[in-house]
């Protein structure tokens, strides 16, 4: 077997962290406060899916939401890591989706309810290629945008995030440890909506990376 290279950190079975409420507009245009630590969730690795694959709505949901976000991939391992060295353990970046079944979150948020359903299904986390840490010399200035259908609906600059890439790795390693391989999805920007089956989504950040997807329909499992 050939040695693995975190570049492919989608294969490696490690945690998908996601940071939520971290961009003012979009808390607003969900109607929540905004935070004031970062609110986490977790998706399983079976979450990712790659371009050339469908991203599948799952059976019980209506409503499939798009959210694009910048994705940070874990490079070094650490527990309690100070924000000074936070950015040592970023090995590079990833353009990432977090799919969201925004009726079943909802269902969930006014029982109380963790959000699993909604945001850890299979091919929730759609991920590009993997982005060199050179290639991306300041997280704090990236310009992501999603189209979908060729109409654009997400534009927003990581200049707006509520808590920085560094802050947000030494917060989550006082929570859990991070190990290589891991990603943590940063937030989205607002103007997140829905898609719907054999829509198109369309995603980049500017003079960097762009990807696509098809959006198809989960069959419903019988018993
Ligand atoms: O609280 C809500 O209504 C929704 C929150 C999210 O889905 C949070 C995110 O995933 C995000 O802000 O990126
Ligand atoms: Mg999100």
């Amino acid at each position: 077997m050939g040695t693995r290279s975190v570049t492919r950190f989608w294969e490696w079975g490690r945690k998908i962290i996601c940071v939520g409420r971290n961009y003012a507009e979009h808390a607003k245009e969900l109607k929540n406060e905004l935070p004031t630590e970062p609110v986490l969730f977790l998706k399983p690795p079976t979450a990712y899916v790659k371009e050339g694959s469908e991203i599948l709505v799952p059976h019980y949901s209506s409503d499939l939401h798009h959210e694009v976000e910048l994705g940070v991939v874990l490079g070094k391992a650490g527990r309690e890591i100070p924000l000074s060295s936070a950015m040592e353990h970023v090995a590079g970046y990833a353009l990432c989706l977090d799919m969201t079944a925004r009726d079943v979150q909802d269902k969930c948020k006014a029982k109380g309810l963790p959000w699993t359903l909604a945001k850890a299904f299979d091919t929730s986390c759609p991920v590009s290629d993997f982005i060199p840490k050179e290639r991306i010399p300041d997280p704090a200035r990236v310009e992501l945008w999603l189209k979908v259908n060729g109409v654009t609906r997400q534009r927003g600059s990581t200049a707006h995030m509520i808590f920085s890439v560094p802050y947000l790795i030494s917060y989550i390693s006082g929570v859990m440890a991070l190990e290589e391989g891991d990603l943590i999805l940063t937030g989205t920007p607002k103007g997140v909506g829905a898609v719907h089956e054999h829509d198109e989504i369309q995603a980049g950040i500017d003079d960097v990376i762009s990807m696509t997807f098809k959006v198809s329909r989960r069959a419903s499992i019988t018993q």
